[in-house]
């Protein structure tokens, strides 16, 4: 993969990828414990930005370097006429490396101001007292080193923060989430602020795991961006940063040919409104046509709804190829409304055949939950890039025995399919078959809304109709849904999602725009 400036900027490393950032660094000059001071520096500048000179900051440092940056932190604090109060979870003589010497480089607040968090397999006394006295806590226990589940007396230490009700700012990660996945090892902070560093990580975007990191912020900590091209991470933070390149702008000389023809493929007549919301998206979302497909009985509905959009009657199978033997139809969508059976999967048997891009959602996918193999099979034998929009429980039809993570479920699911796999939620999933996978973070819980899903589909259709590459296609219409739900607000209908667009994408043309005059 070429890295790109703007894939570089919304990178994501595992924790793994980001410990051989920091050893690539080291390698190149930078020693460990500078790396590790700046680390500690951003938190304590994290710090400033929430208590004021003279309060109570109780640090809670592990045995690795994440306590490292909380011991480097709670020395510039301590200067700064902070009552620090520190506590190394276990004993200071078994510190090593970069984190021995922070602890070192504390020097008489080590000696007046240092205790033990543990004392055999108890709470110290003298931690549960400095607890409830606390204006802030640090938990620098574990962060990308975290390997195990948090159990015993840790477990029993973070459940005694938890329930304190002081604010916490996590260093690094919110100790016991996994950095790679967002999940919850046996037990977790829940913090009010996290500080990470260089590039944030899977887990501050995926749930749980970001439920509990609160505002995380992202401190450099002088780790160049060159570091990324040896490392060539290939997880995403959903954002315009990732696929700004690819936006549809059209020429000064358009014309709505030029701009793409999509076709939904709508449903009979007790159910049309859901293709008609995919429609009125993928006409805002900038296709230069959008036709629906309608069948016989649900025209005169459809016609006395529809303005923009144009109407084609398709009594069957075979007037749907006739239909499609026009190549200026060049993305499709079928699913919204459109019926779960036998008919519906020869129907998309012939669009997959159609050899166009191709949208697969609601129906379209629960059609296939008793043979998901015939349809990947017929994905696969499909040159133009098909996405697959599954909600979790259409996911868990057509890939029952895929398990793990989330972001590991959708590379799985994508790469079994061989389509562009939107795996839908809070926590967006786009996953492409190469490896590639972004995680979105901006949909508000109010899109979770009848016809949201219809509307999300529709501008994906009425990207690929403009050319937008597969991966891209998916990442711009999870985004642009999640934004046009922000702009709607609470109490939002899907019917407001397509009018919200025209601000949202406003704004994406006029950074688009930035460079390119
Ligand atoms: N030079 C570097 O590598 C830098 C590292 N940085 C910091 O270093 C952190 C990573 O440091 P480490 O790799 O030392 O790892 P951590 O400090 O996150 O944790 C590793 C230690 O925790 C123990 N541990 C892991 N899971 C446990 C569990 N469930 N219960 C009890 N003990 C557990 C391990 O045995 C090990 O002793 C980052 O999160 C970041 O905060 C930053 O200082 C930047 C520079
Ligand atoms: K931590």
């Amino acid at each position: 993969m070429t890295f790109e400036t703007g894939n570089s900027e919304a990178a994501l490393l595992t924790p793994e990828e980001m410990g051989r950032a920091d050893k690539l660094t080291i390698e190149s000059g930078v020693p460990g414990i500078v790396l590790m001071e700046r680390a500690g520096q951003a938190v304590a500048r994290a710090v400033g930005e929430r208590v004021a000179t003279g309060d109570k900051v109780l640090f809670l440092c592990g045995p690795g370097n994440n306590g490292g940056d909380g011991f480097i932190a709670a020395r510039c604090l301590a200067a700064a006429g902070y009552a620090v109060r520190i506590f190394v979870l276990k004993d200071p003589a078994e510190l090593k490396g970069d984190a021995l010497e922070a602890f070192e480089r504390l020097g008489p607040v080590a000696s007046n101001q240092c205790g033990k968090a543990i004392e055999g397999d108890d709470i110290a006394d003298d931690f549960i007292s400095s607890l409830g006295s606390s204006d802030l806590v640090i938990d620098a226990l574990f962060g990308a080193g975290l390997d195990r589940p948090l159990a015993g007396t840790v477990l029993k230490l973070v459940e005694l923060v938890n329930q304190s009700g002081v604010p916490v700012l996590a260093v690094d990660l919110p100790s016991g989430v996994s950095g790679a996945s967002g999940l919850i090892l046996g037990g977790a902070i829940k913090s009010c602020a996290t500080v990470t560093f260089f590039r944030a990580k899977p887990g501050h975007l995926l749930l749980p795991g970001r439920e509990l990191c609160g505002e995380t912020k992202v401190a450099d900590i002088g780790i160049l961006a060159q570091t990324l091209e040896e490392i060539s991470p290939d997880t995403f933070r959903n954002s315009p940063e990732l696929w700004l390149g690819s936006w549809p702008r059209p020429e000064t000389s358009a014309h709505k040919y030029s701009r793409g023809h999509a076709v939904v493929f709508g449903g009979p007549m007790s159910s049309t409104g859901a293709a008609r919301l995919s429609a009125g998206a993928a006409l805002r979302a900038g296709a230069g046509l959008v036709t629906l497909a309608s069948p016989p009985d649900a025209m005169m509905v459809n016609a006395c709804h529809l303005t923009a959009v144009m109407l084609r009657k398709v009594s069957d199978t075979g007037s749907i190829t006739g239909f499609l033997t026009d190549e200026r139809l060049n993305a499709l969508l079928i699913g919204p409304g459109f019926g779960v059976g036998a008919t519906t999967r020869t129907v998309v048997e012939a669009l997959l055949a159609a050899n166009r891009a191709i949208v697969l959602d609601a129906d379209a996918l629960t059609s296939f939950s008793e043979d998901p193999d015939a349809l990947f099979g017929m994905i696969r034998s499909s040159p133009g890039p098909v996405l697959l929009t599954p909600h979790e429980g259409e996911f868990s039809k057509l890939f029952p025995d895929i398990a793990g993570d989330k972001l590991q479920r959708a590379r799985l699911a994508a790469e079994r399919s061989g389509a562009i796999l939107v795996l839908k939620g809070p926590d967006s999933v786009i996953a492409a078959p190469d490896g590639r996978a972004a995680i979105n973070r901006n949909a508000p819980p109010w899109l979770a809304t009848a016809g949201s899903g219809d509307v999300l589909a529709g501008i994906a259709v009425g990207l690929l109709a403009q050319g937008v590459p597969g991966f891209e296609a998916g990442c711009q219409a999870v985004w642009l849904h999640g934004e046009a739900g922000l702009e709607s607000g609470p109490g939002l209908t899907a019917e407001d999602l397509a009018p919200a667009l025209k601000s949202v994408i406003r704004g994406v043309v006029d950074k688009s725009s930035v460079g390119h005059r």
